[in-house]
């Protein structure tokens, strides 16, 4: 039994893969693989021997898993046809390492004292994490149905559980393996926080409270487990929840790190290259396979705003004159042809969060696209992607926690194609991170815009729109009397 987890630390992912006795267990939005999907829910006591993990194997057990050699060309036949880069491979041949049998007690020597049964994997944004994951996943599902082969007689039941801390992250692991074309998995969780493609799959959980999922997926493993396993699942659960596992993690553990990021254009990924990661990130994709989406938009672009931030009673944040201008971006942008879906609009503020989603729901628009614009807070953004990312940066008077360097970087690399930054250029200017995503900007053609300059453009773009639309609907609505006039008169017949 194998399982996996990835925290959100710093402004990194870690992946950990953590091997134990029969069990891999970590907890929290979890979702369970097996050979039969609808084992899982059987209520049938599986005829089950312990599984062995190699690394903590002694000479006296009988492997069963796949030879060092075998199991290490399973991963690079994986390695091949899912194109990994050089880390990518990397990590996944470390997995190999620590899955394979090994044949004589020096190996298992080796394995006991080198390798602890835990892979790390620390990747920058879009570096193909979650991607890595669904490969990993297949590795093993490939290497247990292998092996499952080679074992005569009693079958090893066999599941995988993979756990994160956020539902995102799962489903974005769940939607990799979908678009490899493999769905024999069950997902557990509140159905309100699955991704849509991923519902079909999701086991009705029906509650947002944690200990609800977690009781749930104790009911879930119960079945399959013996009273010592049951203890070592409740002590992983306790260890979790007070973050000793993180210090355990901690203790010599090397990660493998993918540099390589695939997502956004390389002008917008300098940014964070420059201020997070000191030169080390590598882009995976050209300036031509990011090309902008529109002729007048910029890839890069700080939008200067003269409007005052106001603050609500709780404390968060609002600027109407921000918030406008973005819901004329937006406008502009549908106007053009652009999916409502391809948009997402970041603030750090919940406060401006609600005015904009306001905003966006009072306009008369008389478009679906306009209620497929994501807006979210930074927060609700980690780990998701859009074409076009407008950020709100809000403040006026000072710069507050929008220079958190964790916010900052997540903020910065969700645009796939563009990073519009909506903000107040001598109140950002003088912060000395903010100081530096500007001087990006103004390197870039039409880098740096002045609200008022480039609004006659947008206000000239919408006014074409709505007549255009207005003549639309004016033909649409003189043929439907006319066919409507048409009808009478044949019922007059
Ligand atoms: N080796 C590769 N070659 C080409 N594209 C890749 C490779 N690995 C991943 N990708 C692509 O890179 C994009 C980002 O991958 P993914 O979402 O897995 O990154 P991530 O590290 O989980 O991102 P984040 O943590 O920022 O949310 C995806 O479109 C994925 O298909």
């Amino acid at each position: 039994m194998n399982k996996f987890t990835y925290y959100f630390k710093n402004r990194f992912v870690y992946f950990f893969f953590f091997l134990s006795s029969f069990f891999f267990f970590f907890f929290f939005f979890c979702c369970l693989f097996t050979r039969s999907s609808s084992t899982i829910v059987s209520n049938k006591r599986v005829n089950k021997r312990k599984f062995i993990p190699p690394a903590f194997s002694n000479i006296n057990t009988k492997f069963e898993l796949l030879s060092l050699e075998a199991t290490l060309q399973l991963a690079s036949e994986l390695i091949q046809a899912h194109n990994l880069n050089k880390d990518q491979a990397t990590a996944l041949i470390q997995i190999a390492q620590m899955m394979a049998s090994h044949e004589n007690a020096e190996e298992v020597k080796k394995v006991q004292t080198h390798t602890l049964p835990i892979t790390i994997i620390h990747g920058v944004f879009g570096a193909g994490k979650s991607y890595l994951l669904a490969v990993v996943i297949l590795f093993f599902v490939q290497l247990f149905e292998k092996s499952e082969v080679l074992t005569v007689g009693n079958v090893r039941p066999w599941k995988l559980l993979i756990s994160s801390s956020t539902n995102v992250a799962v489903d974005r692991v769940l939607l990799g393996l979908l678009s490899l074309g493999f769905e024999k998995f069950v997902r557990v969780g509140s159905v309100r926080k699955i991704a849509k493609p991923i519902l079909p799959y999701s086991l009705h959980a029906g509650s947002e409270n944690e200990n609800e999922q977690l009781k749930e997926l104790h009911g879930l493993m119960k079945e399959d487990l013996t009273p010592l396993e049951r203890v070592y699942v409740r002590k992983s659960i306790e260890q979790h929840k007070l973050g000793t596992n993180k210090t355990l993690l901690k203790q010599g553990h090397k990660p493998v790190l993918l540099r390589t990021q695939y997502r956004c254009h390389p002008a917008i990924s300098a940014i964070s290259n420059d201020l997070f990661y000191e030169g080390n990130l590598v882009d995976g994709i050209s300036e031509t396979e990011r090309g902008p989406l529109l002729e007048w938009l910029p890839t890069l672009c700080f939008y200067n705003i003269k409007g005052p931030e106001q603050i609500e009673r709780d404390n968060s944040f609002h600027n109407v004159a921000e918030a406008a201008f973005t819901l004329k971006l937006i406008q502009s942008l549908i106007a053009s042809g652009i999916a409502g879906s391809m948009i997402g609009v970041i603030t750090l503020y919940k406060s401006q969060m609600y005015k904009l989603c306001h905003l966006l729901s009072a306009v008369d628009f008389d478009n679906p696209d306009i209620k497929a614009v994501q807006v979210s807070t930074v927060d609700a953004f980690q780990g998701a992607e859009k074409e076009i990312i407008i950020l709100s940066c809000v403040r006026t008077r000072q710069v507050g926690f929008i220079d958190s360097e964790k916010r900052m970087n997540v903020a910065l690399t969700r645009g796939r194609r563009h990073l519009l930054i909506v903000g107040n250029l001598a109140c950002l200017r003088k912060n000395r991170l903010w100081g530096r995503v500007i001087q990006h900007c103004e390197g870039r053609r039409d880098g740096l815009q002045h609200a008022s300059q480039c609004e006659p453009q947008l206000n000239h773009l919408l006014k074409e729109y709505f007549e255009k639309r207005a003549e639309e609907k004016q033909k649409k609505s003189e043929k439907d009397k006319s066919k409507d006039k048409s009808h009478s008169q044949k019922d007059m017949v």
